[in-house]
């Protein structure tokens, strides 16, 4: 397992170690002794998730504040999507940017997207299928969710189409109006 920490340093990418022989492939998904060991974080991870997304939908961007906040820990076992985390912890310099990462069945990488982190994807096959662990579970009454094109973040999405939304993430807050995280 490789760990690279990404512009936003608290953002990690992990890439497991993919064992291959004539039948096909074995790697460990997810090994905590590991992602402690690699990324210095004791997480528990309570809830997996797991949605498929036609070509060009965008899930996201998606929190959840205290007293729920989620760390996840993004992979995709078919087709390919790009991953973006947006720093909303009001006092961090880097409040406002955004880091994001091409995750795909082929490349077998991770997003470690910590709480503090919206989160958001679109999917660049059909049938995208993302597995991610969250380290707090679901709580409708602490989500939030900001509009996938805030100009104030400036996301450069991959694509030009207009993304296929839900009429929550349609109806998304910029950041400027956004419940924000306060860094301790
Ligand atoms: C997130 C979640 C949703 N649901 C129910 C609520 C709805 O009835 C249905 C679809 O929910 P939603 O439209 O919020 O799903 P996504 O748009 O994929 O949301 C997720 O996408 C972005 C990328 C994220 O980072 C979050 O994990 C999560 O917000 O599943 C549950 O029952 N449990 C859950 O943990």
């Amino acid at each position: 397992m490789k760990a690279t920490r990404l512009a936003i340093p608290d953002v990690i990418r992990l890439e497991p170690r993919v064992l291959g022989d004539d039948r096909g492939v074995f790697f460990e998904s997810f090994n905590q002794r590991l992602f402690r060991e690699l990324t210095g974080l004791d997480r528990q991870f309570v809830q997996d998730n797991h949605s498929v997304s036609a070509r060009g939908v965008l899930r996201g961007l998606h929190y959840q504040l205290p007293p729920n906040p989620q760390g996840k820990l993004v992979r995709v076992a078919r087709g390919e999507i790009f991953d973006v985390a947006v720093d909303i912890r009001r006092g961090s310099p880097t409040f406002g940017r955004w880091v994001g990462e091409t995750l795909s069945a082929e490349n077998h990488a991770q997003l470690w997207v910590p709480e503090g982190f919206a989160h958001g994807f679109l999917a660049l096959t059909e049938g995208a299928e993302v597995l991610y662990k969250t380290t707090d579970f679901y709580a409708p009454a602490s989500e939030r969710c900001i509009i996938w094109d805030d100009p104030e973040i400036g996301i450069v999405w991959p694509s030009s189409a207009t993304p296929r939304l839900s009429p929550k993430d349609a109806l998304g807050r910029r950041l400027a109006e956004a419940d924000v995280f306060e860094l301790a």
